[in-house]
């Protein structure tokens, strides 16, 4: 295949890395430093610092450049993997359909976990509002990006309601360490990937004041029953959440120290400002940005969220992690049902 994967963070590199084992891949990025790194020595210093990238990946500056590689190969062998944060899903698409029709895009793929700020939208409600109509898929599940990028076995899901776009999905990176999985419902998969970083700052806040691995496994759980509500709310396949992109994602943020999302609670029970947090972690934190999204969209649908309303007023409400904690365990008792 040809393959253009645009964003050269820590998951664009990663995952262009991996794919270009089988295919011909060219990385885009806007650093020109970044690409240049990863053209002469292999390596993405900035995201992915030590770890040696695929000879065979080239990484381009030029958008619109990049873009044309992948539509140099066979029709049917085409594919455009968008990596940039979620925050710059509306951009890319707009930016790709700046240069190149609708009627000639390959199938697409986004990496990026969250709701859109100002409109609540998943990524594929993003996609389709851009474009007039649904099209790609996401390829979502525990995946840190160093792991995939040191050629570590993992297993991912490829997500969408178009069955060759999933297939497509799947040809570019079913092959080495990684395995994929097909799946039709888009939608409970995008709301396992996004909620489960919000419950990752929630089990680091958890941890780093100490409270337990008893503690740990409740905010687990119950976290999971936040994310199966809201699920649900959204229309969801119940089951879809026991799979690799809902209960495999929220176990390995929750509990990977890779996570940077954990790390942002671990930080915040050390008392650090959100401000000084985010400078040192230097990357992405979708929980962050996502967690006032889910917040309002669980009032306007009526879906009780309390792990991710404590997780939101520690954020940008000025209350403490264990002001956070308390309002957790002062609610009153409730039966223990969990959909699906
Ligand atoms: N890092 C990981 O292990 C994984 C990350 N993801 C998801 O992938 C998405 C990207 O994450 P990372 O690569 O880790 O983030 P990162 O912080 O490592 O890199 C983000 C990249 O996007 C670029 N970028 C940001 N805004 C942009 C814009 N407006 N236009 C063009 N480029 C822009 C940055 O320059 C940078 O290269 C996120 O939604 C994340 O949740 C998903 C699975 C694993
Ligand atoms: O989504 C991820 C793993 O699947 C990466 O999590 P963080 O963004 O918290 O590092």
């Amino acid at each position: 295949m040809h393959i253009t994967v645009f964003g050269s963070g820590a998951w664009g590199t990663a995952v262009a890395t991996h794919m270009a084992f089988a295919h011909h891949v060219v990385l885009w990025g806007r650093d020109v430093q970044v690409v240049e790194s990863i053209n002469h020595v292999n390596e993405n210093p900035r995201y992915l610092a030590g770890i040696k990238l695929n000879l065979h990946l080239k990484a381009e500056a030029d958008f619109a450049e990049a873009a044309r590689h992948a539509l140099q190969g066979p029709a049917d062998e085409r594919l455009w993997v968008l990596g940039t944060p979620m925050g710059a899903l509306r951009a890319t698409l707009q930016a790709l359909l700046n240069i190149v029709p609708f009627e000639k895009w390959p199938p697409i793929v986004w990496l990026c976990k969250g709701f859109e700020v100002g409109t609540g939208l998943m990524p594929h409600q993003v996609v389709e509002a851009v474009l007039g109509k649904p099209h790609g898929g996401a390829l979502t599940g525990p995946s840190f990006a160093a792991e995939v990028a040191k050629g570590l076995p993992c297993a991912l899901t490829a997500a969408s309601a178009c069955p060759a776009h999933r297939a497509a999905m799947v040809a570019a990176a079913h092959h080495a360490a990684m395995r994929v999985y097909e799946l039709d419902d888009i939608v409970g998969a995008e709301v396992g990937g996004a909620v489960k970083n919000i419950m990752a700052v929630a089990t680091g806040m958890c941890d780093g004041m100490q409270l337990g691995l008893n503690a740990r496994a409740a905010l687990i759980t119950r976290g999971m029953a936040e994310i199966k509500r809201l699920a649900a709310a959204l229309g969801a396949q119940p089951e879809t959440l026991n799979g690799l992109s809902g209960f495999g994602d929220l176990i390995l943020t929750c509990t990977g120290d890779l996570s940077r999302n954990r790390r942002v609670g671990l930080m915040l029970a050390q008392g650090k400002s959100l401000e000084q947090i985010l400078q040192e972690l230097g990357q992405v934190a979708e929980g962050v940005k996502c967690a006032p999204v889910v917040h309002e969209l669980a009032a306007r649908l009526g879906v009780d969220m309390p792990i991710t309303a404590a997780v939101n007023a520690t954020l940008f409400e000025g209350i403490s992690p264990g002001e956070g904690v308390m309002r957790l365990l002062s609610r009153g008792a409730k039966s223990e049902q969990v959909p699906g």
